[in-house]
């Protein structure tokens, strides 16, 4: 039988007070040791996914080049299918696997513009996408184990519906604050905290000013 949904993994890398990002949309908060780590994990997983506004901030590739291995699949979501043609994602998916999620709020003429390209477009949801369904198609398609790369939007949908396994954060020695600054958990929030889901330390790992926490759902 296949499973309903891959083994999902939440990955970021927050300042001390929580945040992923500056206002300004600055969010380089791993040291260079901290992103070897972050590689060796993205080549042990069969998908790498984000949401459209990292993609807009940071232009990603999302690939695995700190270190030797194979790249994930990647997946974006964005709804109106709005990904630019000068991304590096799109700029560079004839190399590499790439998928789109969209959902039915997608207009005829940016699905077409989206068809152009050689990635696959995966439609869930009817205004946003449907997450649930997304990584059951996901599943379906072998994809095993999925790493969330933010951003804090994209990881209060996966928190909130419960819809992850492991959460691993990098306690970067960075202060930010500014109430606009993206948070790692951004959305409504939960209104009690025991509406949090109970989480397990389960390892520590120093790297010299870094801390990755590495955290399971109980
Ligand atoms: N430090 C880090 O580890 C880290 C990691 C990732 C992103 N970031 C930063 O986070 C910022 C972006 O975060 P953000 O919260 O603005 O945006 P995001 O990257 O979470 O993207 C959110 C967008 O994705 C689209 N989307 C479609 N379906 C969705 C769904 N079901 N749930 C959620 N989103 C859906 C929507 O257009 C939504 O506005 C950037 O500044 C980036 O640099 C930091
Ligand atoms: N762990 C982590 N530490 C960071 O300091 C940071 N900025 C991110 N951010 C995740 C997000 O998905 C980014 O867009 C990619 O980390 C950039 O990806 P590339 O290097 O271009 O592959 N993640």
């Amino acid at each position: 039988m296949v499973k309903s949904r891959p083994h999902v993994t939440l990955s970021a890398a927050t300042s001390i007070d929580g945040k992923i990002a500056t206002v300004t949309g600055d969010s380089k908060l791993s040291s260079k040791q901290d992103s070897v780590r972050l590689h060796k994990l993205r080549s042990q997983v069969d998908a790498i996914l984000v949401g459209k506004n990292t993609v807009l901030v940071d232009d990603p590739m999302l690939t695995v080049r700190h270190t030797k291995g194979k790249n994930p699949i990647r997946i974006i979501l964005d709804s109106k299918g709005t990904i630019s043609k000068n991304s590096k994602i799109i700029q560079t998916c004839n190399k590499i696997p790439t998928i789109v999620a969209v959902s039915h709020q997608i207009s005829k003429s940016n699905l077409d513009k989206l068809k152009k390209f050689p990635i696959e477009i995966i439609m869930v949801g009817s205004n946003s996408i449907n997450i649930k369904l997304l990584l059951k198609k996901l599943s379906d398609k072998k994809i095993k184990s999925v790493l969330v790369e933010g951003g804090g939007t994209v990881n209060w949908e996966f928190i909130k519906y419960d819809l992850f396994d492991e959460l691993i954060i990098t306690l970067s020695p960075f202060l930010i604050g500014g109430k606009n600054a993206v948070s790692l958990i951004d959305g409504n929030g939960f209104k009690k905290i025991s509406n949090s889901p109970n989480l397990r330390l389960k390892s520590i790992k120093r790297l010299k000013n870094h801390l990755v926490l590495n955290y399971a759902k109980v």
